[in-house]
């Protein structure tokens, strides 16, 4: 893959160039828009990539990485449609957006392929999941599947999936920084210090991490090796049952997928 350009270098668009960067792609390959032009200083200063217009972004690009809210993608849409080459390939990161709105708003036979990444792209840790539009082949999924896995690991799914898959992984970093936030606060009524209690939690999320990952051993097994008869952890877990939380993580990943097929009704013609 040639010249990437992101339009759109917020947080996950950041994320992106920043993995890339990282991963080794050259910063000349790399090109953004952002419609302040202060933003467009801060990235261009911070990275060595160059901010251009969407116009610029077709005529140079291969391939151009749609990254902007989807309320904001229409006029984008419109930007684009008129200076897209043929041969481009479209790549939408924005949550709930169906491949179909690109193929209706960019000229007729535009690929594009739907990917919800997540954050951990910063650290080469990415969870990608990426589902082929009307007019994207196996070929456009290679180029971007090879694209993401410098960046971490990447899956395919139907695109009928994509609402589940960003209320899980794309939104997922939020959960656990959240419960990192709330374990922390029970260290401070416990009484330990600020940073001890950040150690302590942070590097237990890490080593708990790397033990999912290693993948010998199933979740419920790894909490049972934790959970000693009689001991201090099984009063927690009663209280976490009590409180409802298992349920809780539930409706709140359900109303995340809810709010995913919202954004992308919002779009129907
Ligand atoms: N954050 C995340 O963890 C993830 C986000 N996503 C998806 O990525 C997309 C971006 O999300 P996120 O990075 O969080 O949002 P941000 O608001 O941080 O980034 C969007 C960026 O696009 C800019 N922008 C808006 N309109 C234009 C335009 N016409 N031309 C150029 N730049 C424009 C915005 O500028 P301005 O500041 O002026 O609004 C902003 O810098 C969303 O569609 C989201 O669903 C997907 C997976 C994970
Ligand atoms: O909150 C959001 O809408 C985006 C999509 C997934 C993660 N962040």
């Amino acid at each position: 893959m040639g010249t990437i350009a992101v339009l759109g270098a917020g947080k996950i668009g950041e994320a992106l160039l920043s993995g890339l960067i990282s991963g080794g792609r050259s910063p000349e390959d790399l090109l953004f828009t952002e419609r302040h032009p202060e933003r467009a200083a801060e990235l261009e200063a911070r990275y060595g990539i160059t901010g251009v217009t969407v116009r610029e972004a077709a005529q140079r690009a291969d391939l151009l990485v749609v990254a902007v809210k989807p309320q904001d993608i229409d006029p984008v849409l419109a930007d684009l449609a008129p200076v897209l080459r043929p041969q481009s390939l479209v790549v939408s990161l924005c949550a709930g957006l169906p491949t179909s709105l690109f193929e209706r708003k960019l000229p007729s036979g535009t690929p594009v392929v739907r990917v919800m990444p997540n954050t951990p792209m910063l650290v080469g840790e990415a969870m990608s999941a990426v589902s082929a539009g009307k007019y994207a082949g196996p070929e456009h999924v290679k180029a971007v599947t090879e694209l993401l896995s410098c960046v971490g690991k990447v899956v395919e799914v139907p695109e009928s999936q994509q609402d589940a898959v960003t209320a899980l992984s794309g939104s997922g970093p939020a959960y656990f920084f959240y419960l990192v936030e709330a374990m922390i606060d029970a260290g401070i009524l416990l009484g330990l210090p600020r940073a001890v209690a950040e150690r302590l939690i942070v590097q237990s999320a890490v080593g708990a991490a790397k033990m999912l990952d290693e993948g010998e051993s199933h979740p419920v097994l790894l909490r049972e090796a934790v959970t000693s008869p009689g001991g201090t952890t099984i009063n927690a877990i009663r209280e976490l049952e009590k409180h409802g939380v298992r349920a809780a993580l539930i409706a709140a990943i359900e109303a995340a997928r809810d709010r995913s097929a919202e954004l992308g009704r919002a779009h129907e013609d």
